[in-house]
């Protein structure tokens, strides 16, 4: 069966020449799907790395280094431009020779690429960890105004596509207070929109409508409450348990004035620990893919792949990253 979400996401980028960095170029999993994209008409694939190196690995494959276009961060024409713009971003906080040497990493000159539009977006992190990857983009892409923090969402699919939902944030605020649960809450639902998918936004805790009494939980219910202040025109409640936000019965049952409760598609958890093992626990047990962190917030797309990732996982990754350079 066909899989209506993505075919949607392709015709809206197809043909548009949308160009995405993968910083790292000579991974066999990046290469794979950036030839596969470029084939599609879907992306323009920009290849980070050796030449050299790279070139070997696409011949090995049979595959023309013609069709790419690869740049070696140590031989770019254009690095001193590049230099002088990183310096002016991070004022005050960089010299030109430490800026020279911080380019030459793969993830910071990929993002200098997104920040000057020679890019529109980014896709890394199969090889690299989160924190390597998305530095840069906190650093110098930024979060858009009225944003405070960018956080990580997963798609998670299930019988292609019949079941969507969004979890976050599974990727980088460790310890988030109720401001920035908030945040999360409200940009979750932003990029449930983008996979048509009518936000449902559940504050997931151990307690559903004060059934448990703790620190964890007063920040839980208080992020809901500034949730709902942030965005009245969406549909936001907890905190509840994730039986009773997933489950009609258990939802009517534990929270029965609640609209969102039973009937959730956005699921918000209280700190990374739940959010980042929740929903590998989804993806390994219950049988979803899970696409992404999508990372939400920032003035331009970049997208951190799980080290587990396979060559399908950079692949939806990366149409869905320049499905968000066209939002
Ligand atoms: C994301 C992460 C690397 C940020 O680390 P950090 O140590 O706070 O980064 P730094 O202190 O170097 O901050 C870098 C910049 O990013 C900004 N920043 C940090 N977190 C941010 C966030 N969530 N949103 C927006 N900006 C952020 C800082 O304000 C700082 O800006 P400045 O240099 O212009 O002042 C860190 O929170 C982290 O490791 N998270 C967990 C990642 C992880 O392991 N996830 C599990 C696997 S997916
Ligand atoms: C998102 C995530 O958990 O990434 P990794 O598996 O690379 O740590």
């Amino acid at each position: 069966m066909k899989n209506d979400l993505f075919e949607g996401l392709k015709a809206k980028i197809a043909g548009k020449n949308m160009k995405i960095v993968f910083p790292e170029g000579v991974e066999p999993r990046i290469i794979g799907a950036a030839h596969r994209l470029q084939v599609e008409e879907l992306i323009t694939p920009i290849l980070l790395g050796n030449v050299d190196d790279i070139s070997t690995i696409l011949r090995d494959r049979g595959l023309q280094s013609s069709l790419f276009t690869i740049i070696d961060p140590a031989n770019y024409d254009k690095f001193d431009d590049m230099v002088a713009s990183f310096v002016e971003r991070r004022a005050g906080k960089v010299t030109e020779e430490k800026a020279r040497d911080i380019l030459l990493d793969v993830n910071y000159f990929g993002t200098m690429l997104v920040y000057m539009g020679l890019a529109d977006g980014l896709v890394s992190g199969a090889v690299h960890s989160t924190a390597d990857t998305v530095r840069p983009a906190l650093q110098i892409i930024k979060t858009k105004p009225g944003i405070s923090r960018t956080s990580g969402a997963f798609l998670m699919v299930r019988a292609y596509g019949k079941e969507k939902y969004i979890f976050s944030d599974c990727a980088i605020n460790i310890e988030p207070g109720s401001q920035e649960l908030a945040e999360i809450a409200v940009d979750s639902a932003d990029t449930a929109k983008l996979f048509d998918i009518d936000p449902r936004v559940a504050m997931l805790s151990f307690s559903t409508n004060g059934s448990g009494a703790s620190d964890n939980v007063t920040k839980v219910a208080d992020a809901t409450k500034i949730a709902k202040e942030l965005r009245p025109d969406l549909d936001i409640d907890g905190e509840m348990q994730f039986d009773a936000a997933f489950v009609p019965e258990v939802g009517r049952l534990k929270f029965p004035d609640s609209k969102v409760a039973g009937n959730a598609t956005v699921f918000v958890f209280p700190d990374l620990q739940s959010g980042n093992i929740g929903y590998k626990i989804a993806q390994r047990l219950g049988g979803f893919e899970a696409i992404g962190p999508i990372l939400q917030g920032l003035n331009k797309p970049v997208s951190d792949l799980s080290r587990g990732s396979n060559e399908e996982d950079v692949y939806k990754l990366s149409i869905i990253t320049a499905a968000q350079a066209l939002m």
